[in-house]
């Protein structure tokens, strides 16, 4: 084996020049710098399948909302989470390797980790709509050939899609089966529990579904031949930006420039939203008589979801059973996190930047209901939950609906990962069963006005954080700075934290107005760009 590895990774050489890492979205950069990378991802997945007793490994060839010259690759494990963060650095050694010394890492690594090479391998992947996923592809294929793995190529997938297949994969013929194993089963799964979930409700008026021209676009035209037609209770799409990856669309666009993309056509109070490229993100908005643009983000649809299935639990007699929770990071508007615990009276858990985390801490509860301010989220439900949803013997016709409703959310919703498609039918579910317009979800709280700053400084590790990156220990001193200029604003706050995946830093404040949040902003991030120029 190792001698068709060193032929094979012949083909696919390392650059000299380079060093990659795998940070919080995989492997992103460039698509003619990843041949290598991918290569050594398909090495990397034989690994973990096998260390895993042959349980399947997901491969996503994607650079979701990054320009169409980028792609990535990331690595899914068997119940359709992230990969396990010490594997994150497995990958990055081996990505890394010099290529005379690939075989030696390869076999330390098998060595060190125990794991018997004999074990079979298997592997399912997808890929985005970039121009360059087939050439990856080509690269991760002869990895899995060289380590003798068996393999599925799913072609064009969302990357919720290639989760769901993995954990599908896995789960198949046992009693936590989470699906029938085929992309036709994954639409078949969410048509089926979207009627279940609408109980013959309507949407008011049509929802425009922005698909960032990604490989959103194909697979929601796909989904809709499983979606009863609007006049037979299901709800009126239209789709803008399913064509070819370009720039002033998305959710990417729409959340940083604050407006709809210019080819939207959505009249005044018209339910819109938009997917990124690989449809794991999802935020709505629409434009209002009065205010102009108004963006419905993931803490809005984290609101929307954990209020109606919080509701439903009470309607169920399941409140006091079961615990339902929100997780936010530090980007979540203080407004959602006090309407969550003050309104809601649910608890709210805050952790760092990036899905792993937020999905980690969500499995605390029996739901966990959890999303970044940027649309990234789900819902995820304890066993105890499905357990309960299913058994409970309801004592009126009022709980019965409430269960059955439950229980059709927990196959709507896609629990292995954020989904644009399954969230998007989630929230047209939600505004349905409340009779609601984008503006009545819209009034349940207003948003403190905030601004995001990016700061270039020398070495951005310079900048260490804790307590869910709210606050620095390093550089010394510089936190007591900030909480000096944040006590000046009313409702200010405001922290800076090390980017995961660009080369910068984040500065994010709010403040209860927007000049004042637009201040804070540039004097937190002033003293962070003098501060990044000393300790260089
Ligand atoms: C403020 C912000 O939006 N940060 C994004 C961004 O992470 P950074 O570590 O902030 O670069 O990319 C992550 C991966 O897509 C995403 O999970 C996260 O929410
Ligand atoms: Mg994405």
């Amino acid at each position: 084996m190792d001698a068709a590895i060193l032929s094979a990774s012949s083909k696919h050489p390392k650059p000299v020049d380079r060093t990659f890492q795998y940070g919080t979205a995989g492997f992103r950069m460039k698509a003619n710098l990843l041949d290598s990378v991918v290569f050594r991802v398909g090495l990397v997945a034989a690994l973990r399948s096998r260390k895993l007793g042959g349980q399947t490994i997901g491969v996503m060839i994607t650079a979701s909302h990054n320009p169409p010259e980028d792609n990535g690759v990331k690595l899914v494990d068997p119940m359709g989470e992230m990969l396990e963060q010490t594997w994150e650095s497995y990958s990055t050694e081996l990505a890394n390797a010099p290529n005379e010394s690939l075989i030696a890492v390869y076999q330390k690594l098998q060595e060190d980790l125990k794991i018997n090479g004999e074990t079979p391998a298997r592997v399912i992947f997808g890929r985005d709509t970039r121009p360059s996923g087939p050439k990856l592809v080509t690269a991760l294929v002869d990895a899995l050939h060289a380590t003798g793995t068996e393999y599925t190529d799913y072609k064009l997938l969302t990357t919720p899609q290639l989760h769901y297949l993995t954990r599908c994969t896995n789960t198949e013929g046992t009693p936590q089966s989470y699906g029938e194993v085929s992309e036709k089963g994954y639409y078949e799964k969410l048509g089926e529990a979207f009627v279940r979930a609408m109980k013959g409700k309507k949407t008011v008026g049509p929802v425009t579904i922005d698909c960032a021209n990604g490989v959103g676009g194909p697979k929601l035209t796909e989904l809709l031949k499983y979606l009863p037609k609007a006049s037979e209770g299901g709800v009126e799409i239209k789709i803008i930006n399913d064509d070819v990856l370009k720039a002033e669309c998305g959710a990417d666009f729409v959340k940083t420039k604050q407006r709809a993309p210019p080819s939207s056509k959505a009249g005044k109070n018209e339910r819109c939203c938009s997917l990124d490229g690989d449809a794991d993100r999802l935020i709505y908005y629409f434009s209002d008589a009065e205010h102009g643009f108004r963006l419905l983000d993931g803490d809005k649809i984290a609101t929307l979801a954990a209020s109606f299935i919080g509701d439903l639990a009470r309607e169920a007699g399941l409140a006091q059973e079961l615990k339902i929770g929100v997780v936010q990071t530090a980007y979540a508007n203080g407004a959602s996190t006090k309407y969550v615990e003050k309104t809601l009276g649910l608890p709210v858990v805050c952790t760092p930047t990036g899905v792993k985390w937020l999905h980690h801490a969500a499995t605390k509860f029996d739901v966990g209901v959890y999303f970044e301010a940027n649309g990234h989220g789900t819902v995820v439900f304890s066993q105890q939950a499905l357990k309960a949803f299913h058994s409970k013997n309801p004592e009126s016709p009022a709980q019965a609906s409430a269960l059955s409703t439950l229980r059709a959310l927990t196959d709507l919703i896609n629990q292995t990962v954020g989904d644009a498609l399954s969230d998007m039918l989630l929230v047209e579910t939600i505004l349905a069963h409340k009779t609601w317009t984008p503006r009545e979800w819209d009034l349940t709280y207003v948003d403190l006005p905030n601004r995001l700053v990016r700061v270039e400084v020398a070495d951005r590790n310079m900048f260490k954080t804790t307590n869910a990156e709210r606050t620095l220990v390093e550089p010394h001193g510089v936190q007591d700075q900030i909480d000096a200029l944040v006590a000046k604003f009313k409702d200010g706050r405001s922290f800076a934290r090390a980017s995961g995946t660009e080369d910068a830093l984040r500065v994010y404040a709010e403040a209860a107005t927007r000049s004042e949040a637009d201040d804070l902003a540039n004097k937190v991030a002033a003293l962070c760009k003098h501060e990044g120029s000393l300790t260089s």
